[in-house]
């Protein structure tokens, strides 16, 4: 079953000057799948994430996730929709600085009014997953970059959303750091069938993934299935990056 299908989705800014930036764009994403996608600065990733997520109406076409066709949703609908079946990861953690770790991975369960004893608990068991259960009751401000990250994971989880998406999640993270958001997300998808969606510049990043779409002038240029080695996935990701330049 598939938890994305898009269909000739196209998205066009401006309205003197026009600019295309998805241009029948048509991606099936099964469930249990972890793609990234990749190209080069402008290609339209971004708005190709923000037209998955509903926050950017279509030009033209279809998506749906899951049985839902998100680009009928009017925005209130689109909204809850977000808020209850996807999950999302920013380049800057977007953590809230006046909540602990804790409560910022709690954050989606408060919209589902459970009770605090049995979010806590939930909370516990999802930082313990993402290896940061020692820093529950830190501030945002004490943890470190990949910590962060790895809160920010935990939340956007924590209500099991159908389709998690990630906007460059290891941008702002070391190599060190990066590796294990990486191994993470791995995680979350090989032991808990997380279907994930990872936009990323970084050849590294995107070899932990299942595939890779490339995109170019907001059309799928190309894409690669990872077999078992992840070292030749990342040789044969640069490979096509230099085809597409720019990345
Ligand atoms: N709000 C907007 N109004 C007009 N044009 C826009 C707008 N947002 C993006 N664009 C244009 O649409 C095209 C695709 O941009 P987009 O941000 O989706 O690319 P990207 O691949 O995410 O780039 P980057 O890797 O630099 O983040 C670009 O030509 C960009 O200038």
């Amino acid at each position: 079953m598939n938890v994305l299908s898009v269909d000739q989705a196209t998205k066009i800014y401006g309205n003197k000057v026009k600019v295309r930036a998805v241009d029948h764009l048509s991606l099936s994403v099964m469930e249990g799948e972890f793609v990234a996608i990749m190209g080069p600065s402008g290609s339209g990733k971004s708005t190709f994430l923000n037209l998955i997520s509903g926050i950017l109406p279509l030009t033209s076409g279809e998506i749906r996730i899951g049985e839902e066709d998100i680009s009928r949703l009017k925005e209130e609908e689109a909204a809850r929709f977000r808020r209850d079946k996807l999950g999302f990861v920013f380049q800057d953690y977007n953590l809230v600085d006046t909540l602990t770790i804790g409560e910022n991975i709690m954050l989606p369960l408060m919209f589902q009014q459970k009770d605090p004893g049995s979010m806590r608990k939930e909370a516990h068991i999802c930082a313990e997953k993402l290896g940061i259960d020692a820093v529950f009751d830190s501030r945002t401000y004490e943890v470190s970059g990949g910590q962060a990250q790895r809160a920010a994971i935990a939340r956007a989880i924590i209500h099991h959303p159908k389709l998690l998406l990630a906007d460059e999640p290891t941008g702002n993270l070391d190599s060190a750091s990066a590796e294990q958001v990486m191994r993470m997300f791995a995680a979350l998808n090989t032991e808990e069938h997380v279907s994930s969606i990872v936009v990323t510049h970084d050849p590294r990043t995107a070899s932990f993934c299942g595939r890779v779409v490339f995109i170019r002038d907001g059309k799928v240029f190309h894409e690669l299935y990872r077999e078992d080695n992840q070292l030749q996935f990342y040789d044969e990701i640069l490979g096509v990056l230099k085809f597409l330049g720019g990345a």
